[in-house]
């Protein structure tokens, strides 16, 4: 599934019966839920990561991108929104933008 039709099922699903959908479920328990369940599929994904579980990284990689798009839907933030903010750093290179940072 790409990530479009992921976030088009989680928009849907922000106005279905929480009994019919995890998702609806999820979203029905409010933006502190789906931050914490986001917290925890990461660190999942960042113990697969460092222990070197190829096919078990990639299960929890795509269980924190669900999540992402799950806990962003809960504050009203889509994909398309995250997808403008990755185009405006596009022109410049992440070594860049951190030296034109003010120094604190
Ligand atoms: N990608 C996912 C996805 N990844 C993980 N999960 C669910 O996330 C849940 C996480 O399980 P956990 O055991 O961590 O949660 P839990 O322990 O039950 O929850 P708590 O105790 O923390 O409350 C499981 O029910 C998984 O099935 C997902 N549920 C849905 N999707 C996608 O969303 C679509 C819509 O799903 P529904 O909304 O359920 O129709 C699906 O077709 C999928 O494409």
């Amino acid at each position: 599934m790409s990530l479009q039709n992921l976030a088009a099922t989680i928009l849907a699903r922000k106005s279905a019966d929480p009994d019919s959908s995890w998702t609806a479920k999820l979203l029905s328990r409010g933006p502190e839920k789906c931050a914490q369940k986001f917290g925890e599929e990461a660190v999942e994904a960042i113990v697969e990561a460092v222990k070197g579980d190829r096919d078990a990284l990639i299960g929890e990689a795509a269980d924190t991108i669900y999540h992402l798009l799950v806990m962003c839907a809960a504050r009203d933030v889509t994909l398309a929104d995250i997808e403008a903010e990755l185009s405006r750093r596009e022109a410049q290179s992440g070594l860049a933008e951190k030296a034109a940072r003010p120094k604190g």
